[in-house]
Formats: structure tokens, sequence, C-alpha cells
């Protein structure tokens, strides 16, 4: 028997001799990994395929895909996007025949091995098939056969497929794919590929075409009607034809891509020119647009011949592959370097939490552990920053020669910043009473948490010389405590119980709880926190907060909402969700290191601002709308969310984007969803209403989105976590 396999027909001996070349089917190509030249070595990394087009295949290609697969191989393509019912099927001109019958599938399985055909071939749909033509005949002609190719996708076992959307508008195209993709149990990924510019849909009508359309509409308006499904199996291709449109070169337009699932390009032979040196090279404006949107190198590229050169002049195959390869290789070693030396989430190791969906932590109601504590305290910064704004209290408060200052520290979790307290004083009188008359601090640390009770303890023992008095306590019953204990009041109250949002790991309520046992002239470290927001839109977020689901055997862990886990007539614990799964998914606000998002406005806008101590008893509950006007289109997926936190003075520590402290890592932004992703065109403006609630029992924020239109329509989307029944944080 011969042990020659599919690949060996692919793949020649010699030529795998010649190039030293490797088959790597682990990925959805084969890769062409060849000699340790770095700049080859580069290449290599680049995926580049050859999409087949009648300019270069015939009807003998549908039965000999194997050595036409080969021929490409030798110039460098990886892989292969070739119509999945044959070439023949696939250039069927309806109008040429008599009678409507296009040419059967007839792409022969056999002749590749089952992972060649997974990992080399994207199988495409036929050209002819339009099922949102018009003509009712054809367009129910078309559905029949765009079935009958994703079936054959399916038995193919091809890893990814093809549709080129020839409308600005595929409603019957989207809604078959829609049923396909949620409903079948084969999973492929799907590249829609967009057309090269708007003009060229069959539906564009220079008048009724409006501002509100274009490319990106044409993929977000299908996406949607394909319910966003997730990303990974639904995927945007963006064509690249001689002529850019505006929108793939006005940057504030083209970064909305950098929002979406992009798979990659199909560049057209026709835009190619020639380089100084005689080599095939890319016009300026789309080496810029690949540059500026290539952010991995899972994406693809992909050469349509729009001539019929390449059957004459072979070699220009291959410059043009190359040609592709050096357009963005570069970028890829640029943001290599860029990450070691100035990409703060890269040198704190923060990376492998880009776009991880964190529920913020609840600090008051939930004890933290060990982990936790730890996680914090690597963030060497914040104390420092702490510490800075202690000794700035100590300097004010010291100017009057006083010999002892009463600090107390709330909620010291395991004492790190207990540490900074101590070493202020130190630094005080090296620096302000130059050994005499020292300062002395007398230093109380109040935790409710007991577990950390016995690292402070222990603390107290090792490090602060027995200095500190630990009270094991919730901070709100502290002036009850004090009163019986005989503490002295406060000169300078110290803590951080803040969250990504700022507020809402419900400093305000705690530092309220202790409002009756400060002085007159206490300082709080620190004196004030704003939160604040911008609108986003990411489309993968919102498919990844949506999509979260609850294993059977996490089924009673406690939601984040207002309910708790009860016991069902079978005697089961079980968490219940009145409000459904989905909306007690999008009624949350949550933590993410965002990665995959862009922002829609260019400055963040304040929400909620606190001022301690808070001697007026002002009321914790806030509302406030803020405005944000829409310089694109764009679908707004809900709000990022930051704070700052004035320490003392003008010493502050701030994730906000504009003023973020350098090098701080203990906040990942907060994010804010919508239940669904809002279309808002350029000029259009829209509000954030959002208020905090107070009850008994905690704290919950409700908000909505109000969009107005430039002709002075307005829609209000519904208002999410009524009654904090997805998010709750309790008292
Ligand atoms: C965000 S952690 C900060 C811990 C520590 N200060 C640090 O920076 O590493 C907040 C700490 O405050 C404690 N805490 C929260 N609310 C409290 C309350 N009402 N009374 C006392 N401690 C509280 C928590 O248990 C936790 O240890």
């Amino acid at each position: 028997m011969s042990n020659r396999t599919y690949a060996d027909e692919l793949f020649p001996q010699e030529v795998i001799e010649q190039h030293e070349e490797e088959m790597d089917i682990s990925t959805n190509s084969v890769v062409l990994v060849s000699s340790p030249n770095p700049v080859e070595e580069a290449n290599a990394r680049i995926h580049v395929g050859w999409m087949t087009t009648r300019l270069d295949a015939n009807e003998n290609s549908d039965r000999q895909i194997a050595a036409y697969c080969t021929e490409l191989g030798k110039f460098k393509y990886n892989f292969v996007v070739f119509p999945i019912g044959g070439v023949v099927r696939a250039y069927w001109k309806p109008s040429e025949s008599i009678e409507i019958h296009p040419p059967c599938i007839d792409l022969p399985d056999v002749q590749l091995s089952n992972s060649l055909w997974e990992t080399y071939i994207n199988g495409k749909i036929s050209e002819w098939i339009d099922c949102d033509s018009p003509d009712p005949l054809f367009a129910a002609l078309s559905e029949e056969h765009l079935l009958k190719e994703l079936n054959y996708v399916c038995y193919m076992g091809l890893q990814t497929m093809t549709i080129e959307l020839k409308r600005i508008s595929s409603p019957k195209t989207s809604a078959i794919l829609n049923k396909w993709i949620w409903t079948r149990n084969t999973r492929f990924t799907v590249w829609i590929q967009l057309p090269a510019a708007i003009e060229k849909c069959l539906d564009y009508d220079g008048s009724t075409a409006t501002a509100s359309s274009d490319l990106w509409t044409i993929w977000s308006d299908f996406r949607n009607q394909c319910n966003n499904f997730s990303g990974v199996y639904l995927q945007v291709v963006l064509s690249l034809g001689a002529n850019l449109p505006d929108e793939l070169i006005e940057s504030k337009l083209v970064e909305r891509w950098k929002a979406e699932p992009l798979a990659g390009f199909v560049v057209e032979s026709e835009l190619f020119v020639t380089g100084r040196h005689g080599e095939a090279c890319l016009p300026n404006a789309h080496l810029l647009l690949l540059k500026s949107l290539w952010s991995s190198d899972s994406l693809r590229l992909v050469l349509r011949a729009t001539t019929d050169t390449f059957k004459y002049n072979m070699t220009i195959k291959s410059e043009y592959s190359l040609a592709l390869r050096q357009a963005v290789r570069d970028v890829h070693f640029r943001r290599r370097r860029d990450d070691g030396s100035t990409d703060s989430a890269h040198s704190l190791n923060v990376g492998e939490y880009r776009d991880v969906l964190q529920a913020p932590l609840q600090p008051l109601s939930e004890n933290l552990d060990s982990g936790v504590y730890n996680t914090f305290e690597q963030d060497k910064l914040k104390y420092e920053v702490y510490g800075e704004a202690v000794e700035g209290a100590l300097k004010d408060l010291g100017a009057d020669g006083r010999r002892q200052c009463i600090v107390y520290l709330l909620g010291g979790g395991r004492g790190p910043i207990g540490t900074k307290i101590l070493r202020a004083e130190k630094e005080y009188n090296l620096k302000f009473r130059a050994g005499k008359d020292p300062l002395k601090v007398k230093l109380y640390i109040v935790e409710k948490n007991p577990n950390a009770i016995v690292t402070l303890k222990f603390m107290n023992a090792r490090t602060w010389k027995r200095r500190v008095t630990i009270v094991e306590s919730d901070m709100r019953s502290l002036p009850g405590i004090a009163r019986d204990r005989g503490f002295e009041q406060p000169d300078i109250i110290v803590s951080e119980l803040l969250g990504s949002f700022g507020d809402n790991e419900l400093s305000p309520e705690c530092l309220d709880g202790v409002t009756e046992f400060l002085k007159p002239t206490t300082i709080s470290i620190p004196q004030k926190y704003t939160s604040y927001v911008a609108p986003i839109m990411s489309s993968h977020l919102h498919q990844t907060i949506r999509a979260q689901s609850i294993p059977f055997l996490s089924r009673a862990l406690p939601a984040h909402g207002r309910g708790e886990p009860e016991l069902d007539e079978e005697g089961t614990w079980v968490q219940r969700y009145p409000q459904g799964h989905v909306r007690n998914n999008m009624d949350q606000i949550y933590v993410v290191f965002l990665s995959k998002y862009i922002a829609l406005a260019d400055k963040t806008k304040p929400v909620f601002t606190f001022d301690h101590p808070n001697f007026q008893n002002t009321t914790n509950e806030r509302s406030n709308c803020i405005e944000f006007k829409m310089d694109r289109n764009a679908d707004v997926m809900g709000f990022a969310g930051y704070f700052d936190l004035q320490l003392y003075k003008n010493i502050m520590l701030s994730i906000e984007p504009s003023t973020h402290t350098s090098g701080m890592m203990s906040w990942f932004p907060a994010v804010i969803p919508l239940r669904h992703q809002l279309r808002v065109a350029n000029g259009d403006k829209i509000r954030l209403k959002i208020e905090r609630k107070v009850d008994a029992k905690g704290v919950w924020y409700e908000w909505c989105v109000e969009l107005e239109k430039p002709t002075g329509e307005i829609t209000t989307t519904p208002v999410q976590n009524p009654n904090g029944e997805s998010y709750y944080m309790r008292m």
C-alpha cells in the first residue's frame, strides 16, 4: 500500500525539502514555517489566503482541487477561499439559462483529507445566490440553494466559510443564517464579506442612501439581525478595492472596526502599485488602514484577483502574497516592543484579564480572602500615594506644634496603609521636627473582617511594635465602641473603601457611620471622590455579558441582586432569577480590563461626587443625567465607568483615562451595559440617566438611556436593574 497522503499531494516532497516547510494543522490554515531568518519568520506568522474567482479557476479546478491548492501553496498562500459548491456552480449566470436550474454542488470531498478541508479551505457561498433579490422566484431559489450550500459546508467539516454581501440590506440572508447559527449543532466560523464600497451594493440608490448607511451599518445591521451571535463564529471581513471610501480612511470611523469581530481583509489585486525598487506594494492609504486595524496575527489577508494577469505572470502571485505580509508584519514587531516598555498593563502582568468580566467586590457584605488582599498589596503605588497624603495632613496639623495626632484607619484589611501611616509619621518628624519634639501618631485600625484581624494582630506584634490599637468591628459601630472604651476622637481618618465606579463598595455609607464620632476639624483621607462615564462600543463585550450562563452546580450560588438562594420543594437550594437570566446578566455592573472596545466620546463626564466628612449628613442618594453627542454611526453597548480620588489637597489617585495614575493597577474600569446595543448616528445625542438608590439594607443603581435624534425625536431604553433586582450592594 502506498504511504502517500493527501498532504503529499498538496505539498510535493521537493517543495517541502526546498522550503523546510512544516504543516501546522492546529490552526485554521497551513502555516509555512521556514528558515530561522527573522524576516521570513515574521512573514510566516501572517496568514495570506487566495480567493478563487472565475479569472483563475475553471471547471477542472473542482475536481483537481489538490493540485490547485498545491500550486497556491508554492506561492505562499496558506489557505484558499474556494466556492463550496464548486467553480462551475459558483459562476453560473442565471440570466443565461433558459430554465432556472443551477448546476449541482460538485466539489467531491475525497480529493483532500478531512483535516485539509478543515484547515486549508474556506468555503464560499456561490456568487449568484441572492436571497434578497427583488425577484421573488429568484430569491426563493437562492434561499433553497443557500441552505444546500450551508449543509454542504457542514458535510465537508469546514471550519470557516464566507458569504459575500451584495446589498445594503440583506434581511432574508441574515434570517436564514440567524436560524442556522442559533439552531444547528455544527459550529463553523462565518465570514461576512462586505462590499468594497456602499455604491457597489445592488440596492444602492444614490437618492435614497442616507448619511446613516455606511459599510459599518451594513455589517452591524446584519450582526443585529443575527442577534449578535458570538464573534467567535460570526465575523466580518472588509473588502479593499483601489479606491477606499472615506469611512476606511477617516480614523474616527475606521476605529469602529476595533470594536467588531473583524476576521480580516479581502484585498483586490488591482490596487497593488509598484514600489521604488520595482517591487509590488500597497498604496499608502491601504497600508495605513491595515496597520491601524492589525490588532493580532490571527487576522487574515485574502488576495482576490481582479484581472487574469496571474494566469500569465505567475511570479506576481508570490510578489503579492509577500507584499501583503510586508504590509502588516512590522505592526506586530512594533506592538511587541511597545508592550514590553510602555504598556503598563503588560509590565504589571494583567494582560490575562483582558475583556474578562469580573463581579465588583462587595467588601462590606462579604469578607475578602487572603488572596484578594495579597492582590491589592501588589500595587505599591497606591500605598505610596496614601502615605504622601497622610504626611501632607500631618504637616498641616502639626504646624501648631502639637505632639500627638490621633489617626484611625477605617477598613484596614491586612494593614498596608497602617504601615504607610507610621512611615509618614517618621518622614514628617525627619523633615519638619528635625528630631526635636516629635509628633507621635496614635493609630487605631478598625476592621470588620475577623480573618484579616488575625493578620493585623500579627502585624502589630511583628512590625508595628504594638503601637496600634486594633478594633474588630464594623466602623459604623465605632462611635458607640469609642464611647464605651474611651477612645480619643480622630484628627485624621484614613480609608480605602472604593470600587471601580468610586462609591460602589459603599464607602459613603461606611464613612457616614463614623461621622458623629468626628471632631469638626477631622480630616478625611480621601476628601472626595467622583465617578465618570464615557459611552463605549464593543460587540464582543455585549456578547460576553449576555452569554454568561450558570452551570448546574452553581445554581444555588447567591446572585449579585437583591434575591437570596432559596430552599425549593425538593429540598434543593436554588437561586431564582424571576427577571430571567439574560436580563440578570445585562443589568449588572462589571469590572473589566477593557481591550476590544472603543470609546465614543473624547472625554469622560462626571457622574456622582462624594465629599468627606459628610458633616451635613447629606443623603447618599444621587441622580444624574449625562449627555454625549455622537460623532459617527455606532452601536453603544453601554458605558465605561471610572473614578478619581482626592486623597488630600492636590494628592490624587485616578483611573479616569485622562488623569490615570501611571502604573497603578488596583482598579480596572467598570462597565455599565445596556440590554441591547443602541444604534446611534452622527449628530444624535444620548443621555445616561442614572440613579443611586438607598434603602435600609443596601444600595443600587438604576439606569436607562435617552436617545435624541437631530429632529428632536426622543426614545428611551427600559430602566435597568429596577429595585436592585440584578445588582444590589448589601449594607
Ligand atoms: C478595599 S479593602 C482595602 C483594604 C486595605 N485598606 C488596603 O488598601 O489594602 C476594604 C477593607 O475594608 C473593610 N471594610 C469594609 N467595610 C467596612 C466596615 N463597614 N467596617 C470595617 N471594615 C470594613 C473590608 O473588610 C476590607 O478589609
